[in-house]
């Protein structure tokens, strides 16, 4: 029998919500998708990170349900670790060993992988980038750039189903950022990107709009962006920066 994460693997988001102090973030969101290269684009604040870490099942929607190929991640954490991997925008928050080699080696250890097993993976990840020599090496050490290395390492490692990538580029240098998102693209059977900056979505299949924790557009990156970019132009003009007061 198929396991339902080898299944066509569909995210379905039924009324999901989620509230901060009885605040709405996200508020609604009905979602069916199946595509391979799928787009969140929205402004600051919009609720996009926080899409990603419910989908990413480290924190609960308050209302509706999410299913990634069938599963709840947030119930079924040991299936979200199978599935799911993110990548976060800045490599501080994702990193917790010291060493590189650890840090790698985590993720593979909380997905029930032998330390053996484990071992074997990091040195083959670390080898395919080149990086046999940072297995000990220090992350305190290694530049931005590098951390992000490190922690797309860490997450290719684990070979996700879905890979969500949110704004993983900030602070990036041009050819840095060509390069790993040339991989990252690759990485995983399904990638989900979050991003304020159009240039990164515009070969996403699916794409949705988030404004102010609601979808406001859905379809093809080609079809959204260019309403997504007039209005970012248009409020760009205007002078209230009400919006980022909280
Ligand atoms: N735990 C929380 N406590 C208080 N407010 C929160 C919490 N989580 C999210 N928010 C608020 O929800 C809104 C959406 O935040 P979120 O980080 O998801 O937006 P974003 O679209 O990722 O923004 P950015 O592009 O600036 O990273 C913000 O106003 C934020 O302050």
């Amino acid at each position: 029998m198929e396991r339902p994460e080898t299944a066509r693997f569909e995210i379905r988001m039924d009324g999901l919500g989620y509230e901060v102090a009885g605040r709405p973030v996200l508020e609604g969101l009905e979602l069916r998708v199946a595509a391979r290269r799928i787009g969140v684009v929205g402004r600051n604040g919009s609720g996009k990170s926080t899409l990603a870490r419910i989908l990413a099942g480290l924190i609960a929607p308050t209302s509706g349900q999410l299913r990634l190929g069938g599963i709840d991640p947030c119930a079924d954490r040991r299936a979200a670790l199978r599935l799911v991997g993110i990548l976060f925008q800045n490599p501080e928050h994702q990193i917790i060993f010291p060493r590189v080699g650890e840090e790698i080696a985590f993720g593979l250890r909380q997905q029930g992988l032998g330390k053996a097993e484990a071992q074997a993976r990091v040195a083959a990840m670390l080898a395919q980038f080149d990086k046999r020599h940072w297995q000990d090496a220090p992350v305190d050490a290694l530049s931005q750039g590098q951390k992000h290395l490190v922690c797309m390492m860490a997450v290719l490692a684990m070979r996700p189903q879905l890979l969500i990538l949110d704004e993983p580029y900030a602070g990036l240098d041009i050819p840095t950022r060509r390069q790993l998102g040339r991989y990252l693209r690759a990485a995983a059977p399904h990638l989900l990107h979050i991003s304020h900056e159009p240039e990164d979505l515009a070969d996403c299949e699916r794409l949705f709009w988030l404004d102010r924790g609601r979808i406001r557009a859905e379809g093809p990156a080609a079809e959204i962006l260019p309403v997504f970019t007039a209005e970012m132009d248009r409020l760009g003009e205007l002078d209230d920066i009400a919006d980022l007061a909280g």
